[in-house]
């Protein structure tokens, strides 16, 4: 069982899937498979990406960096929306970010998120890496090394990593485990090279499941055998 955890969760999983905005039914899914990993006593640290508000490359004649600056307050903006609909279903819940000042935002400080974990916070890292021309797969890398998480969940919608995306080609193969050189070599796009290379570097495992199964988060947490595992 593993007792700090950085999930990745794509903004689409607060619309559902293709969709735009907010899905109640779908914040409260989200809201009680969070809430069952963290009445187990795990530290939860979240990075929650902007596909349900926009991504910097679907701003067409945008400036590239300002797109993506709009994009990273899509990703403040998630958490605030999760921050206020966490606690009023009982998950304690603080938003960290860099990127803006906001009395509903505070700034990161590593000594202060241990005290939010220790407090039974959840904490959400808001504004991914803070800079243009990352995503928020990169972002949630970085941040599970600094918060010294023991894995990185990638929550997504599809049951793994596979040999080919498996949206598009019918007879994609899913791996139950693969190697981060492999994962890298064989440019599988379910997450971005930067984000496999950090991972690599640190040795932080990742797991990447679908995560509108029901309790797939909780078997993940619990180390059971749920979607891919990246291993060394
Ligand atoms: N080799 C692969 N294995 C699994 N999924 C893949 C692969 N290549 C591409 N994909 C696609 O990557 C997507 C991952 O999406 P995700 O990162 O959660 O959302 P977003 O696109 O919002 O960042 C899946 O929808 C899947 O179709
Ligand atoms: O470190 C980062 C993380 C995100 N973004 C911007 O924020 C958008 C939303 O993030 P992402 O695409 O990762 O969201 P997701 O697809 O996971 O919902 C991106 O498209 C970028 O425009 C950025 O500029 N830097």
């Amino acid at each position: 069982m593993y007792r700090r955890i950085m999930l990745k969760l794509s903004g689409e999983v607060l619309s559902g899937i293709g969709n735009k905005g907010f899905n109640s039914e779908n914040v409260k899914y989200l809201s009680e498979e969070i809430k069952k990993v963290s009445q187990h006593g795990m530290n939860v640290g979240m990075v929650i990406g902007a596909g349900n508000i926009f991504r910097g490359k679907e701003l067409t004649g945008v400036t590239n960096s300002i797109a993506d600056h709009i994009g990273m307050l899509g990703t403040v903006s998630n958490a605030l929306y999760l921050k206020d609909y966490f606690e009023k279903n009982g998950i304690k819940t603080i938003v960290v970010s860099q990127i803006v000042n906001l009395p509903s935002v505070r700034n990161i400080y590593y000594d202060d998120i241990e005290l939010y974990f220790n407090s039974g916070y959840v904490v959400i890292f808001a504004g991914g890496t803070s800079n243009p021309f990352f995503t928020t797969d990169t972002a949630a890398a970085l941040r599970a090394v600094e918060m010294k998480a023991e894995v990185l969940i990638k929550a997504t919608k599809v049951e793994g990593i596979y040999d080919k995306d498996p949206k598009i080609f019918t007879d994609a193969v899913k791996y139950d485990t693969i190697k981060y050189d492999d994962a890298i070599a064989k440019s599988l796009k379910i997450m971005d090279t930067e984000a496999f290379a950090i991972c690599q570097r640190y040795e932080m495992p990742i797991t990447v499941l679908d995560f509108f199964k029901k309790d797939n988060l909780l078997n993940a947490v619990l180390n059971k055998n749920v979607g891919t595992k990246v291993i060394p």
